[in-house]
């Protein structure tokens, strides 16, 4: 099968666009994750597929694959590079669009300067699924929001704040990103028994209140250079801990983030770069 995609990033967290609004796609998992493969395919962190819209209240729906083939409910950046795909590809001229996701509707718009913000909704702060299994530790509270202990073996314990942004997240605070054991504890965390989904695992350093450093391994992908969801759960959990206060600029590895979020039921704003990389064709 001959396949056309679209190369795209945003802060880095990087993706390959489908376009299957005129036709429908059937990809297996096999081939999504040959597609992902930054040896045997394109390369990406999530391969994003864009479909007509299932009802008239929305303009498109769009499906997210992980690099390891799974689907998944929510991803941030790759909304923002949705905005500028579509346009892009001469499928709709306007520039607030309201998406169909797993996760419910978004709604990302395109700013004057080339940034896009998503409009998340609300995050969800959830408590433990399934029963808890770290050594006699209870959770603490800082803030009036609970901390979990996730018993990591050899790597010790991490204290984490339990995050849904439609997809699920354990954030939890370091002292220097750059230090922060990504690749050891990314996996563990991920895989952990507590988390029933899997989960992807931020380390947040605090510079300000209005300042974070933020590494992300994420779910079905390893750690990325920017993780748009990642950011929306680590600031909500950081405004909730009483550390960080809205707006708050979010330096990843790719680049910067702004997240703004009133509190309660109210929507995370999500803004930040987008970037066109390149069209291909690919046989598979
Ligand atoms: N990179 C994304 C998140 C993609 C999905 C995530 N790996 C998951 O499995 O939930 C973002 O920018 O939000």
């Amino acid at each position: 099968m001959k396949l056309q995609f679209t190369k795209m990033h945003g802060a880095g967290n990087d993706f390959v666009m489908l376009d299957a609004t005129r036709e429908p796609l059937h990809v297996s998992r096999e081939q999504l994750r040959q597609l992902a493969d930054r040896h045997l395919g394109v390369g990406a962190d999530q391969i994003l597929v864009v479909e007509p819209p299932p009802s008239p209240d929305v303009d498109f729906r769009y499906r997210i694959f992980n690099a390891d083939g799974g689907e998944v409910e929510q991803c941030g950046n790759g909304a923002r590079c949705f905005v500028a795909f579509v346009r892009r590809q001469g499928l709709t001229a306007k520039r607030a669009i309201r998406v169909a996701t797993h996760a419910g509707v978004i709604q990302p718009r395109l700013e004057d300067d080339g940034r896009v913000t998503v409009d998340m909704g609300p995050p969800r702060f959830e408590p433990a699924r399934v029963p808890f299994d770290a050594a006699h530790l209870a959770p603490r509270t800082e803030g009036g929001f609970e901390l979990w202990p996730l018993d990591l073996g050899s790597s010790g314990t991490a204290w984490v704040s339990v995050v849904s942004m439609g997809n699920p997240h354990a954030v939890q605070r370091v002292d220097e990103a750059d230090a922060a054991p990504v690749a050891e504890q990314g996996p563990r965390i991920e895989h952990h028994a507590r988390f029933a989904q899997r989960v992807n695992a931020g380390f947040m350093q605090v510079v300000t209140p209005h300042h974070i450093r933020l590494r992300v391994w994420e779910r079905g992908a390893g750690e990325t250079l920017a993780c748009g969801t990642g950011a929306c759960a680590a600031v909500t959990a950081g405004i909730r801990h009483g550390w960080l206060q809205s707006p708050v600029d979010v330096d990843t590895r790719g680049g910067r983030l702004t997240i703004a979020w009133d509190g309660g039921a109210s929507p995370v704003l999500l803004t930040g770069p987008v970037a066109h990389v390149f069209d291909g064709t690919i046989e598979l």
